[in-house]
């Protein structure tokens, strides 16, 4: 992996992500219940637990597609409870799919502007009309897409169609395109789901690096614990809507809850 290349993003400090008490009911079922946890700014933080824990519902409150029926999210001292979706975004909070969600027909550096959107100033008019300050926007939008997929890898790829690319690189695409939209956390939904060894490394790697080199908050709900157990710098475990660990990978992993819920999972 390459060096960082420098953020455009504004330069704030970096904000917390604070989840506190947030309770999501679905007609009679309590999906996640009273849950708190701190995503401390540059850190990744994985939220784990069995099958039907609340992973995914925890998921979809921080990105604004469910609402959260009582409890609050902010990130520093911006409210996100109950902002929708594009908002949310824009405040800074950008996502990745759990299942591929890239446009079928454009090449890498197209789907990757796609996030650049709401960094545009110039509208459709005067980029339809190419006036020399749009055109100017478009080269320093497609300059730093350049140093993004340089940054994950995948500078060879920019003119190819990212629908036909191995999995693996289409989802460092998607994670590309999230980055483009420069922001300070990054919500990952099962980011190694279906991959095999070599695409995990390697987009455990990248990952490692949005933290590392970009100081970018990272969420990480995953099945696959060893890249957990790798990556994270603090876990949240979920099991029946309930936290009911939070700490290091090595704290939780020997917590005598962790250790009976994963085992009940079995049963
Ligand atoms: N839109 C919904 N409507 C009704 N119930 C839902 C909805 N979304 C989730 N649930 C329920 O809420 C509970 C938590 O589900 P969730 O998908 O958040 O768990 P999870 O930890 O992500 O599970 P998995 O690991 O299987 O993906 C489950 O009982 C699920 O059936």
């Amino acid at each position: 992996m390459r060096t960082a290349p420098a953020t455009t993003a504004p330069t704030t400090a970096p904000a917390a992500l604070a989840v506190r008490d947030v309770t999501v009911r679905f007609a009679g079922l309590t999906a996640l219940d009273a849950v708190s946890f701190t995503v401390e700014p540059g850190s990744v933080h994985a939220v784990i637990g069995p099958n039907g824990a609340g992973k995914s519902t925890c998921f979809n409150v921080l990105s604004g597609v469910y609402r959260a029926t009582s409890g609050t999210v902010h990130l520093g001292d911006t409210e996100l409870t109950g902002r929708a979706p594009h908002r949310i975004a824009a405040l800074g909070v950008a996502r990745t799919f759990q299942n591929l969600a890239l446009p079928p027909h454009a090449t890498v550096a197209e789907s990757m502007l796609l996030g650049r959107h709401r960094l545009t100033r110039s509208g459709f008019v005067s980029t339809g009309l190419w006036l020399p300050s749009a055109a100017r926007e478009a080269r320093r939008h497609l300059q730093r897409v350049r140093e993004i997929a340089e940054f994950i890898g995948l500078e060879k790829e920019l003119d190819h169609p990212a629908g036909a690319l191995p999995y693996g690189k289409q989802k460092l695409v998607e994670l590309g395109r999230a980055l483009c939209m420069e922001p300070q956390v990054l919500l990952l939904d099962e980011p190694v789901a279906g991959m095999t060894a070599d695409e995990r490394r390697r987009v455990a790697a990248v990952v490692a690096g949005v933290r590392d080199s970009l100081g970018i908050s990272i969420v990480l709900v995953e099945h696959d614990m060893g890249v957990v157990m790798r990556l994270a710098d603090a876990v949240t475990v979920l099991d029946f809507g309930r936290r009911i660990a939070g700490g290091t990978p090595a704290e939780v992993q020997n917590d005598p809850a962790v250790v009976r819920a994963y085992l009940g999972a079995q049963e």
